[in-house]
């Protein structure tokens, strides 16, 4: 009946807002004990009632019986990988490019985040509902591993707040934290069970399964660098603008993102986040630095989706042949 309907829409919505509270923001609103006695009311009323049970319940995060193999997702917007440079001189040579690709004397201004050492993904919201999660796998094909990010605390299985897009891709980096990976690697050598050599192998591994009731003893987080698809909704001018946004829907991003102006802007945040790497609670492998409007990366972006190992020489126009 309708007093029960309501009582379970209340706990779906108090739990998701722990939830988001506790993995998103760490932040946590109330004790332990207190999430798990209204996620037991939830599940004892939506065992009485199954009707009642939607899939961004937090119940629902846990699969049922594993899945036979993995399906593939063939990806609307390729998920590229990023090319790299490993000094100061070639960072500037990058700067310099850019500039001269744009035609612009002036500094450009870039989005500069830590480059998590984990899985890439791409989650699908459509109406706000988490539909799909996919690994980047070759960029343009990836496997369809929803049931196993479904599982990850702080993914939401549903966007909150409002001008929520009709489709929404979010692309980000799943990794294990080094206080996790060391618990996990603990538990294996008391079991006997192998140990992973890297946070990185780990979170692979515990991607790789085709029963999610393993994935969601895994301690893995989710962490947004960027979006794919967004139909139905509005892309704000910058990266760091558009990361915001993401965040006020309830999606996790990166402390450290910040806007930098220019090379030195760069070499600055350089410094700052290697004095910092080691105290961070996650292995990275590097920075990455993206110029942040999305109308510049458009302009970019077109020099850069032609092969640059080949060019075409042409003949100077001819004279119209007159019949
Ligand atoms: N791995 C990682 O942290 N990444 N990866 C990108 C990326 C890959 C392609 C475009 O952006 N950005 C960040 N922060």
């Amino acid at each position: 009946d309708s007093s029960v309907i309501q009582e379970a829409q209340q706990l779906r919505a108090d739990l998701n807002l722990h939830n988001h509270r506790y993995y998103v923001l760490d932040e946590p609103s109330i004790p332990d004990a207190e999430y798990d006695r209204l996620f037991q009311r939830l599940k004892t009323l939506e065992e009485a009632h199954p009707e009642l049970i939607t899939s961004d319940s937090p119940t629902q995060r846990v699969g049922g019986s594993p899945i036979s193999g993995f399906g593939e997702v063939a990806h609307e917007i390729p998920m590229l990988s990023l090319d790299n440079v490993f000094n100061e001189e070639e960072l500037i040579d990058f700067d310099r490019r850019v500039r001269e690709r744009l035609g612009v004397q002036d500094n450009v201004e870039y989005a500069c985040e830590p480059k998590l050492d984990g899985i890439a993904v791409s989650l699908l919201y459509e109406k706000g509902l988490l539909v799909r999660g996919a690994t980047r796998g070759d960029g343009t094909t990836g496997e369809d591993i929803t049931h196993n990010v479904r599982t990850i605390p702080s993914i939401p299985l549903r966007l909150f707040g409002d001008a929520i897009p009709e489709r929404l891709e979010v692309r980000g980096e799943i990794y294990m934290p080094k206080a996790g990976f060391a618990a996990l690697n603990k538990r294996a050598e008391l079991s006997g069970e192998k140990r992973f050599v890297n946070p990185r192998n780990a979170a692979a591994g515990s991607l790789r399964q085709l029963d999610a009731r393993i994935t969601a003893t895994r301690p893995l987080e989710m962490c947004c660098y960027g979006i794919g698809v967004i139909s139905g909704g509005e892309l704000l001018p910058t990266h760091t603008d558009m990361m915001q946004q993401l965040s006020r829907w309830g999606l996790k991003i990166n402390g450290e993102l910040k806007a930098a102006t220019g090379e030195q802007g760069c070499l600055e945040y350089y410094q700052y986040m290697a004095e910092k790497r080691n105290s961070l609670p996650y292995e990275i492998d590097g920075l990455v630095f993206k110029v942040n409007k999305y109308s510049l990366q458009q302009r970019l972006g077109f020099v850069s989706r032609f092969p640059r190992w080949a060019i075409a020489h042409k003949f100077p126009a001819q004279e119209e042949i007159t019949q």
